[in-house]
């Protein structure tokens, strides 16, 4: 596409809505031709915010190329079932959905492109692709997953630790996830430790270690500040505009660049 890709943001007055907002507007690819937030507000990052009274209709006025979607789960169910009745493709960042909201996405997918990704920073796809290769040369180690956020995160494990956590259950196949770990019995061969930790403003950190006798491989990725989710989301949105109906990912973006 050489035009501008025309975006609506939903969440935009959230953490992820206020970066999708200030980095769209630095940006000449695209351009946000609608910003919604369940609260009002007035704007964010100088555009006006439009007050979300009822999803069905949020593209009354307004018809974008691309929603990006940085809220709740339900919420953003419900936008993506707006974008699939209106013909808008949607990216989706937003974490912690139930079967019932994948499933939601799944079906809007059979009419329009959906990209979802629990993390839209380039750093974390790298962090998974090493994750997969680690695992896959170090059979019978032992794994422990760790992330860290702020304490205003709802979702627990995050979205990126469930992502990886699935990388590790793609390679290792017998893995049983331990969430925490307390009692007074060892750790047995096979588990995965889990660990979500909530404090302060930390943007965004995961840890998978991998130790046997005497070695222990640590991986970590720590997200700085949001923009590099925010970068993230608004090059998917502009790889998506104008694709076929389907389910897309981050990666699908990083292999065509
Ligand atoms: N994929 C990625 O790279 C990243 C994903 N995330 C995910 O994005 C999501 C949002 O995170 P963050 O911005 O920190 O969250 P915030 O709580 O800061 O913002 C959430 C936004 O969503 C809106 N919202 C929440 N629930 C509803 C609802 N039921 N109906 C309508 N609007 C709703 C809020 O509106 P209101 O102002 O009215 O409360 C707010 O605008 C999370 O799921 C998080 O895990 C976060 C960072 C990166
Ligand atoms: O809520 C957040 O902040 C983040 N959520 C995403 C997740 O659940 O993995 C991505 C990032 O870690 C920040």
């Amino acid at each position: 596409m050489s035009e501008r890709v025309r975006l609506a943001v939903t969440g935009a007055a959230g953490r992820m809505g206020r970066e999708v907002l200030s980095a769209a507007t630095d940006r000449d690819d695209v351009e946000v031709v609608l910003a919604a937030n369940r609260t009002p507000v007035e704007e964010v990052a100088g555009v006006p915010v439009r007050p979300v009274a009822e999803i069905d209709d949020l593209f009354e006025e307004t018809m974008p190329d691309v929603l990006v979607d940085f809220t709740g789960p339900e919420s953003s169910a419900d936008y993506v079932s707006a974008c699939a009745d209106a013909g808008v493709a949607a990216v989706v960042g937003t974490t912690g959905f139930g079967d019932d909201g994948l499933a939601t996405l799944d079906s809007a997918a059979d009419s329009v492109p959906i990209l979802k990704a629990a993390n839209f920073s380039r750093g974390v796809a790298a962090l998974r692709r090493a994750v997969r290769e680690a695992v896959a040369a170090l059979p019978g180690y032992d794994i422990e997953v760790t992330e860290t956020h702020h304490n205003g995160k709802r979702d627990a494990p995050s979205g990126t630790a469930n992502a990886v956590l699935e990388d590790i259950e793609t390679v290792r196949g017998d893995a049983e996830r331990v969430h925490g770990r307390v009692g007074d019995q060892p750790r047995e061969d096979g588990e995965i430790g889990v660990h979500a930790r909530r404090a302060g403003d930390v943007t965004g950190e995961h840890e998978v270690l991998v130790a046997g006798n005497h070695e222990l491989l640590s991986l970590t990725h720590r997200a700085g500040a949001r923009g590099v989710f925010a970068a993230g989301a608004l090059d998917a949105a502009v790889w998506v505009a104008g694709r076929d109906a389907g389910r897309y990912d981050f990666d699908d973006v990083l292999d065509e660049r």
